[in-house]
């Protein structure tokens, strides 16, 4: 349920980039940049908020961190204009697989040939968005999983563009854990035949492989404890078994359940709660997303390294010095059950910034606790918000 807030609507639009070359070199033309604004700007043009969405996720903001934004929130439409801009290669609205080349009907979607687009191009390009509303400083620059990648990359931009940022959940590059299950997920889409090369017909998609690439991110974005707790070995009370020896009133009596299970039912129904879950969410999932979309993604992740050209190549301690050169207030966000971006590395990241702070949220929810606990999140991020905003006012 989204919240209604009074004299406060989401404005959706897009934008188009004449000219933009990427990291990789390549240059795409007539580029479409899709976002969603809240609130207005003020007269000096400076009380701009940047939301960087996760990996499924689109610029609607309210659709997932709801609790997020709000008058009485860290995210307040009456006092920021808070802006959230669509990554490259994702299928809500930015240049993907999905749209034209070069935005050339004639030549047809880009699919497979869309070329490889990094976080850092993501950050250049959503800047340009920025600089023609002739906006020239961001208070803070906000994200969360891919979004938290994003914020660290935008915070590279200097301390008088983006003021402060905050990273929840994410890495300062991704490591060889991350990278596997990326892989693991493209893996299972192309496997599927349908996909043939990612020159599918978009009428008949490899569902199969985007279902079992996304139930393999479902796990990672949780934990095995918040499975148990939510699912343990419950049973689905639907479908009801077709027919079975073995359900017979007679011969389950004294028997529970799941002991009355042939292995036949086994494979044709869902007998589990945890299946019937992560089935019906990947197929939820499979709607509005495209396979292109998700192995341009999951490339786009596996680049992500703020230490890439900004650290010499005889470093011992790369992180620590590329991190060591942004001079804005940081704020580091771990989830304590993450299994895919662990505290660990959002300490890590906390402790190389000049003024970094630290702070965890306690749960088993695993990574999506990001999305899920925004009370706790709202709190730490007004708190940080004001001390920012007290910071600037001293300091001038
Ligand atoms: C374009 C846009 O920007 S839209 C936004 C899309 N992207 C996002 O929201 C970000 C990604 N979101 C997510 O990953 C998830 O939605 C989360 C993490 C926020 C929430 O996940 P959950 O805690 O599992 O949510 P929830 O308890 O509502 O369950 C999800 C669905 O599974 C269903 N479900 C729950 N248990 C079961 C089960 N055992 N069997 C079948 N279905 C089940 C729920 O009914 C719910 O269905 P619905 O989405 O149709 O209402
Ligand atoms: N559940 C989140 C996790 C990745 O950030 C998503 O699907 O976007």
């Amino acid at each position: 349920m989204v919240e209604a807030i009074p004299n406060m609507k989401a404005i959706h639009s897009r934008l188009f980039i004449p000219q933009f070359t990427l990291e990789s070199g390549t240059t795409l033309y007539n580029v479409p940049v899709a976002y969603s604004t809240y609130g207005s700007l003020n007269a000096k043009r400076d009380n701009v908020i940047v939301i960087c969405h996760g990996f499924s996720a689109g610029t609607q903001v309210m659709h997932w961190w709801n609790g997020m934004i709000g008058t009485h929130r860290a995210l307040n439409p009456s006092k920021y204009f808070i802006i959230c801009l669509n990554a490259l290669g994702s299928p809500f609205g930015s240049a993907s697989p999905l749209t034209a080349i070069n935005e050339q009907p004639s030549l047809g979607p880009y699919g497979p040939a869309f070329p490889l687009a990094t976080i850092r191009d993501d950050v250049r390009i959503h800047k340009q968005v920025l600089d023609r509303m002739d906006i020239d400083q961001i208070q803070c620059v906000i994200g969360g999983s891919m979004g938290g990648m994003a914020a660290l990359e935008w915070a590279y931009l200097g301390a008088q563009k983006v003021r402060s940022f905050v990273s929840i959940a994410a890495s300062a590059r991704l490591g060889a854990w991350a990278i596997s299950w990326n892989e693991v997920q493209r893996h299972c889409i192309a496997s599927d035949p349908a996909y043939n090369n990612g020159h599918y017909d978009s009428h008949a998609p490899p569902i199969a492989g985007l279902m079992g690439a996304r139930m393999a991110g479902l796990l990672t974005y949780r934990s095995r404890n918040s499975y148990e707790a939510r699912f343990g070995r419950e049973l689905a009370a639907y479908p009801t078994p077709r027919s079975s020896p073995c359900s017979t009133p007679e011969s389950s009596a004294g028997s529970t359940d799941s002991e009355v299970l042939s292995e036949e039912m086994f494979d044709e129904t869902p007998p589990f709660l945890t299946q019937t879950y992560i089935r019906y969410n990947a197929g939820k999932f499979c709607a509005t997303f495209d396979a292109n979309c998700y192995i341009a993604l999951t490339h786009k992740l596996d680049t992500h390294d703020i230490t890439r050209g900004r650290v010499g190549s005889t470093s011992r301690t790369p992180l620590a010095d590329a991190l060591g050169q942004l001079m804005q207030p940081g704020l580091v966000v771990g989830i304590s059950s993450d299994i895919l971006y662990p505290p660990q590395e959002q300490k890590d990241i906390a402790a190389g910034l000049r003024y970094g702070e630290y702070r965890v949220i306690v749960s088993d929810d695993g990574h999506d606790g990001f999305l899920l606990h925004t009370e706790e999140l709202n709190s730490i991020l007004m708190e940080f918000l004001d001390g920012v905003r007290d910071q600037s006012t001293i300091l001038g």
